[in-house]
């Protein structure tokens, strides 16, 4: 009882007697015993365990210190697992070693219930020994020093019992639950190392994943650059204008192009499967020989010309090996290539329709190519003669740039166009002050030919002292230069023209004959267009495309009528004024056809009877296609006149230009030049 009276929680057990207390306790322990196993997963470990035990144990017993043994489950021996002061663990080590040896630690194993024993080692008290069993195994054993009073008949003693095997239970159950636990863990850790081997599987499937997608993507791309390659290549097989023929190593056939279709006539569905000597080609029996060598020896037949048997067909055979894609030879390709027309364009292209800007398909044009390019190889001096605008200056051309002096120069004088005096110097060259004028040195049109040809054009028109000099150079190479004594060489072909009838100046005496020799050591001549009227279609079409090319004209070509009349007229300028007519039609008429009113009045109006064409060509003769040859007509124009009106006119209309009076005309320069001289003109 306190000072004021109340009475205390501990007055009031005081005053309980001690069985009831005994009880009582036991009761408290009993529920806290139920709570035990629920607390397992908040226990700390065993010590918490052992140290709530011994708690309990001393609210039953009095004890002056304590400890826990517990079996090592490796080897079986006591270890001392907790004390409740560290100075106490060596003593009671020390009292269980001695209880062992004695055997009483055995012998209190047996009992498993709360024994007293004297200590093993001498101390003052009485050790309490209670084993920590349960019915599974032993689990260790507990060790007191008890107080002097403490008796084994108390009931404190009987309820240790029970703490302690609640004890042992909660071992067990702790070490089952540690197990449990243990083997939880090692699950997780097999989880979670499964998860991450999972997790690495399923990343590098979706590596493979995506590099499968990749790979098909490219595969796709691949596949279809293949079937457009093969598409490409299937249009070039069938689009390709050589017929082919592909079979196998027996000679089977596996595919024919629509060229090889046209040719044999049948469906490619037809011919495939068929034995290659079953087809019926043209040349078969060299189309077998080709596929037979390709066949039999694996490697190509290249350019096999080959001839049908009636010689109406003309063929270029290949045979190639095909070669499957692991390099296996497994059959041939035969390709015909049917040149028949090609052969016969060849053999047109021989009876050459012109030779260096020279267009003529008459029979003494093509003569006249041949005797061109003979004389072209040669260096001889060459006469030509011819009618004015005949092409005498053409074929000086065709001389030079068809020899060995082509990369030299190609001089041309016009020997009507200078006075004696000024032809001279113009031709060999002067010297300072060998002349009123000559104010220095100058070398003359022989020097600046060296090397290549001379062109003297009109030299039927030369006075007697340039004949000599002339016969000079050509007798000794050799020459001087006006007002010089000095001999000079100059390596020079001479090539030249005349219109003139050279035999009559000869026997009049206005051309030494002598000369006249040396100049027509080979001559070429060439007929008046009149004579030669098959080539006037050929003409007009160059012509016409010639004015097209440099005037601008978009002339398709000249129609019948006009064309006729072309024909038919008799042509005293001859090609030269074609050439000048052709270019004033094409300039009025522009584009589409040239046609009759075209033409200049006096070739339109003559009439003569109707025009008989070559039945190739019925319609207008086109610019691109050959012409016709229409049938010669006698008559119609008389030549024209070259009086001293019309030329004043012309030359006043071409504003003084020489040149361009003479093509006014229809005439050569040449021919203006020395009809000036006969008039005694001097515009
Ligand atoms: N056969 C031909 N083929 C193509 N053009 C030709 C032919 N003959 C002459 N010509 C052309 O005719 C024009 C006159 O030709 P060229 O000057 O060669 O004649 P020429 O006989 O020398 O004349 P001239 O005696 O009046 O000097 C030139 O424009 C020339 O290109």
């Amino acid at each position: 009882m306190n000072q004021q009276g109340a009475e205390t929680e501990q007055d009031l057990r005081a005053r309980v007697p001690d069985e009831r207390r005994a009880t009582l306790a036991a009761l408290e322990l009993a529920a806290t015993l139920s709570h035990f196993d629920q607390r397992l997963d908040r226990m700390e470990g065993v010590d918490s365990i052992l140290r709530e035990t011994a708690a309990k144990a001393q609210g039953l017993v009095e004890m002056q210190s304590w400890a826990f043994f517990l079996v090592d489950p490796e080897t079986g021996d006591f270890t001392c697992a907790l004390t409740d002061g560290p100075e106490d663990r060596l003593r009671f080590e020390r009292e269980v070693d001695a209880l062992i040896e004695d055997r009483t630690f055995a012998w209190v194993l047996g009992r498993n219930r709360a024994v007293l024993v004297p200590s093993g080692i001498g101390a003052a008290g009485r050790l309490l020994l209670h084993p920590l069993a349960t019915s599974s195994g032993l689990w260790g054993m507990f060790v007191a020093f008890t107080g002097e009073g403490a008796e084994s008949t108390d009931l404190g003693f009987y309820l240790l019992t029970v703490v302690f095997f609640s004890c042992a239970s909660m071992l067990e159950s702790y070490s089952l639950y540690r197990q449990l636990q243990q083997v939880n863990e090692g699950l997780e850790q097999q989880v979670a190392d499964r998860t991450r081997e999972l997790v690495s599987i399923n990343s590098s499937l979706e590596r493979e994943v995506e590099e499968r997608s990749l790979a098909e993507q490219q595969l796709r791309r691949t596949l279809n650059e293949k079937e457009s390659y093969r598409q490409h290549l299937e249009a070039v097989f069938s689009s390709i204008q050589d017929a082919i023929i592909t079979v196998d190593l027996n000679g089977v056939v596996l595919n024919i192009n629509a060229a090889a279709e046209k040719m044999l006539g049948i469906p490619a569905a037809q011919a495939v499967r068929m034995h290659h000597t079953a087809l019926q080609l043209p040349c078969a029996r060299a189309c077998q020989d080709v596929l037979g060598a390709t066949l039999g020896s694996g490697t190509p037949v290249r350019e096999f010309r080959a001839v049908s048997e009636d010689g109406a067909q003309v063929m270029i055979l290949g045979g190639t090996p095909l070669i499957s894609l692991d390099g296996t030879f497994s059959g041939a390709v035969l390709s015909c290539r049917d040149i028949t027309r090609l052969v016969s364009l060849e053999q047109q292209l021989r009876q050459r329709h012109s030779f260096s800007n020279i267009i003529g398909r008459s029979k003494v044009m093509q003569s006249l190519f041949g005797l061109l390019e003979n004389l072209a190889a040669y260096d001889t001096t060459v006469l030509v003669t011819g009618e004015s605008g005949t092409g005498k200056e053409l074929v000086a051309e065709a001389l030079h740039y068809n020899g060995a002096r082509s990369g030299g120069p190609l001089v041309k004088v016009n020997c009507t166009a200078l006075s004696e005096s000024l032809l001279e110097s113009e031709l060999f060259g002067h010297v300072r002050g060998a002349f009123t004028g000559a104010v220095r040195d100058r070398a003359g049109r022989f020097e600046t030919a060296e090397g290549g040809t001379i062109f003297l054009d009109e030299i039927g028109d030369i006075s007697m002292r340039i004949q000599v000099l002339l016969l000079r150079f050509l007798e000794s190479k050799e020459f001087e230069r006006v007002g010089d004594t000095t001999p000079r060489r100059a390596d020079v072909r001479i090539v030249a023209a005349t219109n003139a009838d050279l035999h009559r100046r000869i026997s009049e005496g206005t051309f030494r004959a002598d000369l006249f020799y040396r100049l027509n050591v080979t001559s070429v001549h060439l007929p008046p267009l009149r004579e030669r009227r098959e080539d006037i279609p050929l003409l007009v079409q160059h012509f016409v495309e010639q004015c097209n090319t440099e005037l601008g004209t978009r002339v398709a070509g000249v129609d019948e009528k006009a064309m006729a009349a072309l024909v038919r007229a008799p042509w005293p300028g001859n090609v030269r004024e074609l050439k000048h007519t052709l270019e004033h039609a094409c300039v009025l008429c522009r584009d589409g056809y040239v046609e009759a009113g075209h033409l200049p009045a006096e070739l339109a109006a003559v009439e003569s009877p109707p025009v008989r064409f070559d039945a190739a060509v019925s319609g207008p003769v086109s610019a691109a296609a050959g012409g016709a040859v229409p049938q010669p007509v006698a008559g119609g124009f008389g030549r024209r006149q070259l009086d001293a009106r019309s030329i004043t006119a012309a030359i006043e209309q071409a504003g003084g230009n020489k040149a361009r009076a003479a093509r006014l005309l229809g005439v050569g320069r040449a021919t203006l030049y020395r009809k000036l001289r006969e008039l005694d003109m001097s515009i």
